[in-house]
């Protein structure tokens, strides 16, 4: 179902069955998306997010076709822990996906726990703009986001100044509400910036909040409801019980 958000930009709800369903479809939209971009530009610039989204795509991903050679993988934001805490979103797709696919190590951007999270999020912006040709705004092909029971996303909290950060690609926090609370994060003008943003959601949990994200009219927006790529597009995955507020008649189907 496609729907047109306030100022005339479209966006995508796909409705499935469970989270099953989600993760099935996601892992087919994220290669399609791939194999677009490989046969266009050569490469396939990627954002991957923490939580759940690695539960999505790890089984999914390695059973599929892809010339992973092409592949460039970054993270959308990264708890700043080091590599053997099992809170390391590198570290859980390093173990569940990148062990399973043909991904170099050269090709994967992780987060440097050995700096300090200030220093680590000038040297992960540094490392992004030696991926991406020219110094304006990196134009990433995917970018794969969750969104937590608050409405953040990434690691882009609800009030919290890092929202109105308009000059850094990425951007550092020590008091993130969600532990642990060193993180570094994309901001919202490359979040922004991309060819497109993929949320899923998943769970009765969820449900107010994705209304809220979707049909809700919060002021000021929640950061969920701030993903609106200027020229890119933008869909949601949602099972069922995620769903299950939406009033939008075209979802009664
Ligand atoms: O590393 C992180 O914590 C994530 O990047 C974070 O932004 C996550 O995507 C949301 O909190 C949703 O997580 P769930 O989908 O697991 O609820």
């Amino acid at each position: 179902m496609v729907d047109t958000m306030a100022g005339n930009q479209e966006r995508r709800i796909e409705i499935c069955e469970n989270d099953g369903d989600v993760a099935s479809k996601l892992c087919d939209y994220v290669i399609n998306k791939a194999n677009e971009s490989v046969k266009k530009r050569g490469i396939f610039t990627i954002g991957l997010s923490g939580g759940s989204m690695a539960k999505y795509l790890c089984d999914g991903l390695p059973e599929r076709v892809t010339d992973w050679s092409k592949w460039r993988v970054f993270f959308c934001d990264e708890r700043h822990v080091p590599y053997d805490n099992p809170e390391c979103t590198y570290s859980i797709y390093k173990k569940n996906l990148m062990s399973k696919v043909a991904l170099k190590v050269d090709q994967v951007f992780p987060d440097d726990p050995g700096l300090s999270v200030e220093k680590a999020a000038d040297t992960y912006q540094k490392t992004i703009q030696s991926v991406f040709e020219g110094d304006g705004l990196p134009r990433f092909d995917l970018l794969l986001l969750g969104m937590g029971p608050d409405g953040h996303t990434c690691s882009l909290f609800p009030g919290h100044p890092l929202l109105e950060e308009t000059k850094k690609w990425v951007a550092f926090i020590k008091d993130s509400p969600k532990p642990p609370p060193e993180r570094i994060t994309l901001t919202f003008p490359v979040l922004n910036n991309t060819r497109c943003a993929v949320f899923a959601s998943c769970g009765a949990g969820k449900a107010q909040m994705v209304k809220e994200v979707l049909e809700g009219h919060i002021d000021p927006p929640l950061p969920a409801s701030r993903v609106r790529p200027t020229k890119g597009e933008l869909v949601w995955f949602l099972d069922k019980a995620a769903a299950g507020l939406l009033e939008s008649k075209a979802l009664q189907n």
